[in-house]
């Protein structure tokens, strides 16, 4: 039989969709997955694209059927899985094979795999990619880390297997090494912040506004019109419109609102922490599912305090323009920290991301795809990458315009007892932001005062100590 150009191990939700669009973008894959019964489910559903997929029933197998150098695609879930899989791959793979790990891995195991097959021949690519199951199908985003040379070797199917925006590919190399997992990384966190700020819009509509999904979802489908128009907004619209075949009632009303989560939002905060870059709206939504998740305790302490039963302020029109604004804002201060925080790990780990690129790849094909990041490549084809977005021309003319709505919405709500936790971080960012003479002066004295640590002074240079004699 004809060798496979590919092959891939891991023919969950991602894997068997990306391996269905390799086939079907003509390169012959062979795929092996560790419950076989999910192998020969697979080849079942291949339909036309048949014949281009080699089913193997080992590694060894799936070794075999590939033409040598073999790329092979990790698509597992992340962690150890990855780990036990490369180590499966090693004996029966020689020099100049590659693994693609195309899972969402934290880029720290991905630089340590890096490391570890670093002098063993092998080639090793870290991968992000983006888009969900019709996008692993009809074309995802794909974030690369590796070497150049090694990315060179699979671009052709890269590129053919990417969304495109406006024909252009979106998948590229983005740095060494972890370079692809770190943004794919950040990717996901921004999907985090994106995502619990429409929730916190979706919850003042309801709540506040005492609308039901059948009307909220019109709201989302109009904005969807503008320039908030996305993936995520446009989904928004639809989940409200569903229903529940069971019960008939609204599909949004009878699931349990306990969110999950895999981790990447997670690492995107531990790591903005690391660089000490604040990326505070993702923080309020990795926080957000956490405490969504403590339901038994919400339900206690709303016996205890009462349940909210208070309105959102404001003429309703007036209200639904300044939402609309105010998400448009959030979101704005919500991707300012997201690229600050790849501009921080791109000096701390020598990477040169190209951030112009990182928002064309993000266009198309990814979760978080929308109108809004081909304003941002726009913006940073402009600016020094490493200009906070906020500081970025178009983005101080369209955000002065913004920022009064996001007031608005956030001071109301909290006026309502709704929560916005990402909101309102958005906001206090911006504003801690633009504070040309914040507070921190008076945490400087504390901290001389108990610990002697010293501050430095308007007028003059050097270490300075207060008066504060012996009352620390
Ligand atoms: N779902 C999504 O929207 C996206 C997911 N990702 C990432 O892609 C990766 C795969 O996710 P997804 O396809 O959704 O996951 P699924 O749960 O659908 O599939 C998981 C796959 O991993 C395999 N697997 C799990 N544990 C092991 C192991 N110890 N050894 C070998 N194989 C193992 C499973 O094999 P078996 O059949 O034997 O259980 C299965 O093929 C993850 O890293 C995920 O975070 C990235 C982007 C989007
Ligand atoms: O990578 C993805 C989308 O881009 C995956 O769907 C991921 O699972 C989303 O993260 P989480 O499960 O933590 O919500």
């Amino acid at each position: 039989m004809e060798k496979a150009e590919i092959g891939l191990i891991g023919l969950g939700t991602m894997g068997s969709n990306l391996a269905l669009n390799i086939a079907e973008k003509g390169h012959r894959i062979a795929v092996f997955n560790r419950t076989p019964a999910r192998t020969q489910a697979f080849v079942e559903s291949a339909g036309a694209l048949r014949d281009m997929v080699v089913p193997c029933g080992s590694i060894e197998e799936l070794a075999a059927a590939i033409r040598p150098p073999r790329p092979i695609i990790i698509m597992v879930l992340a962690g150890d899985p990855v780990d036990q899989q490369i180590a499966a791959l090693r004996p029966v793979l020689a020099a100049n094979d590659i693994i693609i790990d195309a899972g969402n891995a934290n880029f720290r195991d991905t630089m340590r795999r890096f490391k570890e097959l670093d002098g063993s021949g092998l080639t090793f690519i870290g991968m992000g990619v983006s888009g969900g199951e019709e996008g692993a199908r009809h074309g995802p985003s794909i974030m690369v880390g590796g070497t150049p040379e090694s990315y060179a070797r699979v671009e052709d199917v890269l590129t053919a297997i990417s969304a495109k925006y406006k024909g252009e590919p979106c998948a590229a190399w983005l740095g060494a090494n972890g370079a692809g997992h770190f943004v794919k990384t950040i990717h996901n966190g921004i999907e985090y912040a994106d995502m619990q700020m429409i929730a916190e819009i979706y919850g003042i509509l309801r709540d506040g506004l005492s609308m039901t999904p059948k009307q909220i979802a019109p709201v989302f489908a109009g904005w969807n019109k503008g320039r908030l128009e996305s993936y995520l907004i446009e989904i928004t619209a639809s989940v409200l419109e569903a229903d529940d075949p069971k019960t008939g009632k609204p599909v949004v009303d009878i699931i349990l609102d306990r969110a999950g989560q895999k981790g990447t939002g997670k690492w995107s905060v531990i790591e903005a922490q690391q660089l000490g870059i604040p990326a505070t709206a993702i923080e309020a939504a990795v926080a957000a599912r956490v405490l969504s998740s403590m339901k038994d305790e919400r339900l206690a302490a709303e016996k205890a305090y009462g349940a909210n039963t208070l309105k959102f302020a404001g003429n309703k029109d007036e209200v639904l323009g300044d939402l609309e604004l105010a998400l448009f804002a959030g979101k704005i201060a919500a991707y300012a920290q997201g690229f600050a925080v790849m501009a921080g790990a791109s000096k701390e780990f020598g990477w040169n991301l190209p951030m112009p690129t990182i928002a064309k790849i993000w266009r198309a094909g990814c979760i978080i795809r929308s109108q809004f990041l081909d304003t941002i490549a726009e913006a940073f084809g402009k600016a020094d990458p490493s200009t906070n977005l906020l500081m970025v021309p178009a983005f101080v003319e369209i955000m002065g315009k913004a920022h009064p709505s996001l007031r608005r919405v956030v001071a109301r709500a909290a006026e309502a007892g709704l929560p916005v936790p990402a909101l309102s971080s958005a906001l206090a960012y911006f504003d801690g932001y633009r504070q040309g003479r914040g507070s921190t002066d008076l945490t400087q004295a504390q901290r001389d005062f108990f610990g002697a640590h010293g501050f430095e002074r308007i007028d003059e240079p050097g270490a300075h100590h207060g008066p504060w004699g012996s009352g620390s």
